[in-house]
């Protein structure tokens, strides 16, 4: 485990130096019981690259863990991204950093998330990334399970879905505990062209992508609110352009996001990072707020029992990961798509050979 430069590393000894530095109060002790007994918050970030770091950096500023756990298979890459974060200690919450080539580094985690893996050049779909990010993935999983057993797993890497069927198998960890961020980022990027659109806070926006993290995802048109109030049918009043295919376009538009995004800059990563932050808060901080995130759908909308194949519906989470699954109420031709989805995501969870 490497803790990032200290004056330990320069030779200072560090036992008893904070002790000769502050004299003690009259009737003062170590730790009140509260702190003494409090259980720190460990988040591990396997993977450090563009998205590996949005949301190490997005996690620091919201509070949420006591120690961070970087792990990279680059060692300086690593050791600069870990110094890096360490140099804005006097900018955020106090939070130990440390960092490492090996999975030891993120024993007794809360939360893993893995982010690790190949990412799409342009042009190229997220599925086309399986073979190289699984066999990363028969790497990365099992030791980080051992060192966590009872992490919960938040997966990122694409293609995202079957990844996150491939680490369930790895970590042998129960479906509750193996989630992937799946659609929660498509939703924001469903949602933001809607307030845009609308000119309110896209907040205030509920819209819900579904199915894949990909190019099948399905956009859910009745779930579209703003303040509460179900939006369809006055945009569809208000905008006679609002036929089935400017609803199909729209969600391409949605779809295309990342390709345009990764086009432009090479890769996607603060909307990832703010993404997965908001699912790493609902989860840590027990807050039962339901996101489209990629959960075992098996038996949902007509999915096969057989199918134990993982993509996006609203999951309601807590500390103890997926809480339970809301049951949408889906057109049929929703409900098709879905299907259509949970069958591509399946033929290819299926030639790996789990
Ligand atoms: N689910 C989602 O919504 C999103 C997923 N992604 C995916 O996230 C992944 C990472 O993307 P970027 O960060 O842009 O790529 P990147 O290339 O910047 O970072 C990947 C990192 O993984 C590290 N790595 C490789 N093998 C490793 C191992 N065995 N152990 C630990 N680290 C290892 C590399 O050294 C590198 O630093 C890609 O698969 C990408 O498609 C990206 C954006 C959104
Ligand atoms: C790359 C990717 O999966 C995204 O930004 O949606």
């Amino acid at each position: 485990m490497h803790k990032t430069s200290s004056l330990s590393e320069l030779g200072f000894d560090a036992g008893g130096a904070s002790s000769g530095f502050f004299r003690p109060v009259a009737d003062g002790c170590p730790a009140t019981p509260t702190t003494a007994h409090r259980r720190l918050t460990k988040i591990s970030v396997i993977g450090a690259g563009n998205v590996g770091m949005a949301i190490a950096q997005t996690i620091l500023t919201q509070n949420l863990a006591d120690e961070i756990a970087l792990v990279d298979a680059l060692p300086d890459k690593l050791r600069g991204e870990a110094l890096d974060l360490q140099h804005a200690a006097a900018f955020l919450p106090r939070v130990r950093i440390v960092s490492g080539t090996d999975a030891a580094v993120t024993r007794n985690s809360d939360l893993v998330i893995i982010t690790a893996g190949a990412r799409q050049i342009p042009g190229e779909t997220r599925l086309n990334l399986l073979q190289r990010n699984v066999a990363l993935y028969r790497k990365i999983v099992p030791p980080v399970a051992e060192h966590s057993p009872d992490a919960l797993l938040l997966l990122v890497s694409n293609p995202v879905d079957v990844l996150t069927y491939v680490a369930w198998k790895l970590s042998g960890f129960p479906a509750s505990r193996v989630i992937g961020s799946g659609t929660n980022l498509d939703s924001s990027r469903f949602r933001s062209l809607i307030a845009e659109h609308l000119d309110v806070n896209a907040q205030d926006v509920q819209a819900y992508m579904v199915g894949e993290h990909g190019d099948s995802s399905v956009a859910i048109w009745s779930s579209i609110s703003v303040g509460g109030m179900p939006a369809l049918k006055s945009l569809r009043d208000s905008h006679r352009s609002f036929d089935e295919a400017a609803l199909e376009g729209i969600r391409r538009t949605v779809v295309g996001g990342a390709y345009e995004v990764i086009s432009l800059k090479g890769y996607t990563s603060w909307a990832i990072g703010y993404s997965v932050a908001s699912l790493a808060t609902s989860l840590l901080r027990d807050q039962r707020r339901v996101h489209p995130v990629s959960v075992l759908a098996a038996g949902f909308h007509g999915i096969s029992d057989g199918h134990e194949v993982f993509l996006s519906l609203p999951a309601r989470l807590g500390r103890g990961g997926v809480l339970g699954v809301a049951e949408m109420e889906l057109t049929e031709a929703e409900a098709a798509q879905l299907r259509r989805s949970a069958k591509t995501l399946w033929e290819n969870c299926q030639l790996l050979n789990l």
